[in-house]
């Protein structure tokens, strides 16, 4: 039996992940055809509604998803986002029930900078992420890109940091994930925010 932990069907969350890719190819994170947003449908079993691959983000319409398994693969028509099976990795190993993927400036440029990870402490924009205070540190991995999703998923669940709901791939981009895509795409923000920042730190 199918345990469903959306109130969305396919063509509403095609609305909703339009809607959220529109603001983020308005912010610029989003350009060429680059980024790709998910949206959990069912838990049990895993399923998602992916972006489409190859399409030009800032001009999705509500019919440009596509529905998948947890391994990322098409259950419907279409062709689904080439990291399909990253987005359904991250869901099923932290319980999102959305993952945003952007391709910043600033997540590749921190990436060369600190491939080792970025330490972030004693901001009150932490609070953002789900903390209580600012009196916290946290760490934001960077992994090593692939174009093979299941390494590229290993990596990301064995870098995954507590407190932090995100991973940068290095020379690629950023994964922030949250309970829905209105909290993923806070999270996408402040995290954005707080790599701008460090830049900002030389
Ligand atoms: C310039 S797009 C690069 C792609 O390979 C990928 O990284 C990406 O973010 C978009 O892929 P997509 O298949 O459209 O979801
Ligand atoms: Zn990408």
């Amino acid at each position: 039996m199918s345990e469903t932990t959306s109130v969305l069907d396919l063509e509403e969350a095609g609305a909703v992940l339009a809607a959220e890719a529109a603001r983020f190819a308005s912010f610029g994170w989003m350009r060429g055809t680059s980024g790709n947003l998910s949206v959990v449908l069912s838990r049990t079993p895993l399923q998602l509604a992916v972006t489409a691959s190859g399409r030009d983000k800032g001009e999705l319409t509500s019919a440009d998803v596509v529905l998948t398994d947890a391994s990322g693969a098409a259950l419907g028509a279409g062709r689904p986002s080439a990291e399909a099976a990253l987005h359904a990795r991250v869901a099923a190993l932290t319980g999102a029930g959305a993952v945003v993927h952007v391709h910043t400036v600033a997540s590749v440029a921190m990436g060369h900078r600190k491939p080792g990870g970025v330490a972030f402490r004693d901001l009150e924009m932490l609070k953002g992420l789900g903390h209580g205070t600012h009196e916290v540190a946290v760490t934001l991995p960077v992994i090593e890109n692939s174009q093979d999703m299941v390494v590229l998923g290993d990596r990301l669940e064995a870098a995954l940091s507590p407190g932090m709901p995100a991973v940068v791939v290095a020379g690629h981009g950023l994964y922030v994930w949250g309970a829905d895509p209105r909290e993923a795409r806070h999270r996408t923000e402040v995290v954005e925010w707080l790599l701008e920042l460090e830049l900002t730190r030389g």
